[in-house]
Order: C-alpha cells, then sequence, then structure tokens
C-alpha cells in the first residue's frame, strides 16, 4: 500500500489530502485565506498566504493521518488556475498579490486587443476566448504597473507563474521554475495545438518569454520538496491545473465524457480525447492532463460565480450562518416562487462572456422570503451549468448522457436534483467528491509506478448517488427559457 499526498490551493481555501492508492482519503485539512476586494471588480489573494496556508494544511494533514514525508511514495500540486503570481528569482518575494482569475481589471486591454482584430487569432492558437479571466493580461497589468517591472522582467529577475509554478518554486526553494501543460493553456500565452510558448502571442500581449516557467506534461518528476517543509524530501510528480484534475479524478478517460464541478465557479469539462474541438456555441478548448507525449483536449464551459453564490447568502445577505444551511432554508420553500437569481457578481463567463454584466434578482413580490432567495441562488448555479451542457451537446461529436459531479457545492442534494431535473440525464455523484484533489494524486502516482495505467484508475471510481431526472421536459424547457429571460435583461443583446 502507498499514500499520496495531493496540494489542492482552491480560490476559497487550501487544502492538502492524503490518500491510500485505493483512492481513499486517510486525512485532510484545510484551511482559509484572506480575499482582497480593492475596488470594484478587482480580487487579488496575498501570494505568501497561499503558500503558507497550503504548507500548514499539509503538514497538518501529515500529522493527522499520522504518517511521515518517508511514507508519501508521490505529491500532486492542482490550483485555481489563471491566477497570476510574478516573484523576484533573487527572493522568491512577489512583486504584487496575486490577481486572481475573477478578476476584471484587465477588460479594457481586452477590448483593444479586440479592436485590433486579434480575437480571433487567439482564440485559433489557444482554444480561449479573448476575456479578463486568463493570465496573459493580468501579468502585462503587472509588468505595467509594479515600477521598475518590465525592465527587471527583461533582465531575467522576475518569474512568472500560475499558482502551481508558485507552490512547486516554494516546495523546492527556489531549485524549480515549472509549470504542466493544463495550466500553461490558461495563460492565453500557451499555443494547445503545437504545444509552446507561442511567440506571436507573447508579442501581441507584450510579454517578455525571460519570466516564463519550463512546462511538462502534467504526470511527470519534476523534482522533490526541500526537507525543510514536510520533514523529508518528497518526489513532486504531477501538476494540473484543478479542473482538469477533477476530469483526471472523475475517471473521464473517454471521449464524450464529462463532469461538472461545484465549487467557488462551476466548471464543466468534456474529454474530446486527442481532437481539439472548435466549439462553435461560446466554450473554449483547453488542454487536458496529459500523463505522455500525447496530447489531449478537452471543452470546457466555466461559470464564474457558483457556490460563491452561496458565500454571498452567508456574508452578503446574511441570511444563513453556514454554507451548509443553504439546503434546508431552500427547501423550506417548495419552489422559488418566480424568483431568478442570476449571480454574475464578476461578470458572465460561458457561453454568454459579459466581462461587465452585474448580478441580478428578479421577479421579487411582496411574498418574496429569504428562502426563494436562496433557492433561486441555488437554481441559479444550475441554470448556468445547463446552459453550459446545452451548449456542449451541440459543439460535441457524440452524445452526453450522464454528468459526473464534484466540488464544495455537491454536498448540496436539492441542487444536484435540480440540475438532473433542468438537464434531462442522471447526474452522479462519486463516493469521494475531492475529486480535484483525487486527480493530482493519481498523476503523482501515475508518474511514480503506483499506477500502471489509466484503466486501473478507472476501476476505481465509484458512484454514491445518482440524480435521476424526474420534471416534465416542457416544464424544464419552460424554466431555461424564464432563466433566459433574466439572462437578456442582465445582458440586454
Ligand atoms: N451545502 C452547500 N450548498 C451549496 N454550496 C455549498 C455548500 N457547501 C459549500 N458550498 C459552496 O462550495 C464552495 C466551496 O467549494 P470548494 O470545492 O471547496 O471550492 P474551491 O475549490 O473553489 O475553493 C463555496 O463557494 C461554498 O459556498
Ligand atoms: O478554485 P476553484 O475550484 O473555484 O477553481 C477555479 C478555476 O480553476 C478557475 O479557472
Amino acid at each position: 500500500m502507498a499514500y499520496l499526498l495531493a496540494l489542492d490551493q482552491g480560490t476559497s481555501s487550501s487544502r492538502t489530502i492524503v490518500f491510500r492508492d485505493s483512492g481513499e482519503i486517510v486525512a485532510s485539512a484545510q484551511q482559509e485565506f484572506t480575499q482582497h476586494f480593492p475596488q470594484p471588480g478587482w480580487v487579488e489573494h496575498d501570494a505568501q498566504e497561499l503558500w503558507s496556508s497550503q504548507l500548514a494544511t499539509a503538514r497538518a494533514a501529515l500529522a493527522k493521518a499520522g504518517i511521515n514525508a518517508a511514507d508519501i511514495a508521490a505529491l500532486g500540486i492542482t490550483n485555481q488556475r489563471e491566477t497570476t503570481v510574478v516573484w523576484e528569482r533573487a527572493t522568491g518575494r512577489p512583486i504584487f498579490n496575486a490577481i486572481v482569475w475573477q478578476d476584471r481589471r484587465t477588460e479594457a486591454l481586452c477590448d483593444r486587443l479586440r479592436a485590433d482584430g486579434l480575437a480571433e487569432a487567439i482564440r485559433r492558437k489557444t482554444g480561449l476566448i479573448l476575456d479578463p479571466y486568463f493570465s496573459a493580461t493580468k501579468l502585462n497589468w503587472i509588468l505595467n504597473h509594479v515600477d521598475g517591472a518590465r525592465a527587471r522582467a527583461a533582465r531575467g529577475e522576475l518569474a512568472f507563474g500560475t499558482v502551481d509554478s508558485w507552490l512547486a518554486w516554494n516546495l523546492t526553494g527556489g531549485r524549480l521554475h515549472v509549470t504542466d501543460v493544463s495550466n500553461a493553456a490558461r495563460t492565453m500565452l500557451w499555443n494547445i495545438h503545437e504545444g509552446c510558448w507561442d511567440q506571436e502571442l507573447l508579442a501581441w500581449l507584450d510579454i517578455p518569454p525571460e519570466v516564463l516557467p519550463e512546462v511538462h506534461p502534467s504526470s511527470h518528476q519534476y523534482g522533490s520538496t526541500d526537507p525543510q517543509w514536510l520533514g523529508g524530501a518528497v518526489p513532486i510528480a504531477g501538476l494540473a491545473g484543478d479542473q482538469q484534475s477533477a476530469l483526471f479524478g472523475q475517471a473521464c478517460f473517454e471521449p464524450g465524457m464529462a463532469k461538472n464541478t461545484y465549487g467557488t465557479g462551476c466548471f464543466m469539462l468534456l474529454n474530446t480525447g486527442t481532437q481539439c474541438a472548435d466549439s462553435q456555441h461560446g466554450l473554449i478548448s483547453t488542454a487536458a492532463c496529459q500523463s505522455d507525449a500525447t496530447r489531449h483536449y478537452a471543452l470546457e464551459g466555466s461559470v464564474f460565480v457558483g457556490g460563491a453564490v452561496v458565500q454571498w447568502l452567508r456574508d452578503g445577505l446574511k441570511a444563513i450562518n453556514s454554507t451548509a444551511e443553504v439546503e434546508a432554508l431552500a427547501g423550506s420553500v417548495p419552489d422559488s416562487g418566480g424568483v431568478v437569481f442570476v449571480p454574475s457578481f464578476t461578470g458572465l463567463g460561458a457561453p454568454y462572456w459579459v466581462p461587465s454584466a452585474k448580478g441580478a434578482i428578479l421577479g421579487l413580490s411582496r411574498g418574496t422570503t429569504q428562502a426563494h432567495i436562496a433557492r433561486a441562488a441555488l437554481e441559479g448555479i444550475a441554470f448556468q451549468s445547463a446552459a453550459l451542457l446545452q451548449a456542449m451537446m451541440r459543439d460535441a461529436a457524440t452524445p452526453i448522457t450522464e454528468l459526473r459531479v464534484d466540488g464544495g457545492a455537491c454536498a448540496n442534494s436539492l441542487l444536484l436534483q435540480f440540475q438532473a431535473d433542468l438537464l434531462g440525464i442522471p447526474v452522479l455523484r462519486p463516493q469521494v467528491t475531492e475529486t480535484t484533489a483525487l486527480g493530482a494524486a493519481y498523476l503523482a502516482g501515475l508518474a511514480t509506478g503506483v499506477y500502471r495505467n489509466r484503466e486501473q484508475l478507472a476501476a476505481q471510481w465509484r458512484v454514491e448517488r445518482v440524480f435521476e431526472p424526474t420534471m416534465d421536459r416542457a416544464q424544464a424547457q419552460e424554466r431555461m427559457h424564464s432563466w433566459e429571460r433574466a439572462i437578456s435583461q442582465v445582458h440586454p443583446a
């Protein structure tokens, strides 16, 4: 029996999980960190806090499991993607807060690139829709706004990385400046067809190549942790963006298999195999996890506010004391009473792509209570995900017959039942819903010989509950229409 350690650096919290090679959870530790909102539409994290909270949870998880570094076969890192860190190579100090994927400050730069007619060329090279979401414009912003950064970057004094790079750098005491294909694909600087940093993109985005990390497959022997951190050297053998990692952890290895992760945002990914699909319906193409020289791809729909709307019910509206309470509150009324909640607090992502959209609660009446709003908030998560699946079904070569789900908000059965009702296909919740972390553990285990192949991993996937659609299809369609009407009010065409 072997143990694998997964470091899962998410948007809302840092988490570490110790897995047995069977995929069973042995112990876990989690720590929230500060969200900084310096201006409307801006979202930042303190990169040092990301690292210190991640390290604290790694140590705590090992202690809870009663094991030490020598017992760990390998560790994998998975992370919130696109979030951009720039640090000094000499000192390891970040020169600015991490600019988080949700941050919209680079909208004007995106508009300029669009006006220059570059959106389509960027989409062809990267699979991405030109939007502030991705790292490139955030990196450009840091280089332009931090005193002296541009000159220092050109001299090779600065390193750029997504959060996986930043953690790998710190874990190895500054020996490794690396990332994997699934993270590189989110920067908008990586050519997903050729598998390389793209010189034209670097020129358009004004990024000096000196800042870039080395890129490897997601399952790869990257190096070892500095013994000072975990009490011994542990091989780092997996890096992956959290959503591609979840696709891997859900064992969606065959083309046509899809998963939706309900975390801070919602991310639906469909495996398209070795074919890079070209979406006609507002989805993006992205690199899936890679374990050898063969490139794999996924179609993705990204919803910027998913479970975060429940945090807003807790922290903003103060309708609940804990996120777990939302199910009981929403379940205390039979329906949303005509309320539709569009939770686009940080713009609308796929398939609409409206960076400037704001959230809205529509259909209020004298009878509306917090319970109706809570229910409409959960429905808003499901409506956004259903719009993604509809787009995916139109784009996909093969029909999607079921949806595997995971992430913090998938604990909510009311949400998943409504999701199945809207979609008209079964929604499958696995026994291990920490599939993001599991994917990273699997990638690390594959690179170090703990596992032989993907088939062995697929055999370990177990369902906990299947949510079958029960709603009449005409009613489901009418509900989707009410959602689309609300969207057109938030964002008049
Ligand atoms: N019972 C619940 N119902 C709905 N949402 C929930 C529930 N429990 C947690 N959440 C939401 O799930 C999110 C956390 O999920 P998680 O997968 O840990 O996110 P991340 O990886 O983005 O940090 C939070 O936004 C939280 O509000
Ligand atoms: O931290 P999560 O789970 O909300 O995931 C964030 C995504 O990676 C952003 O693209």
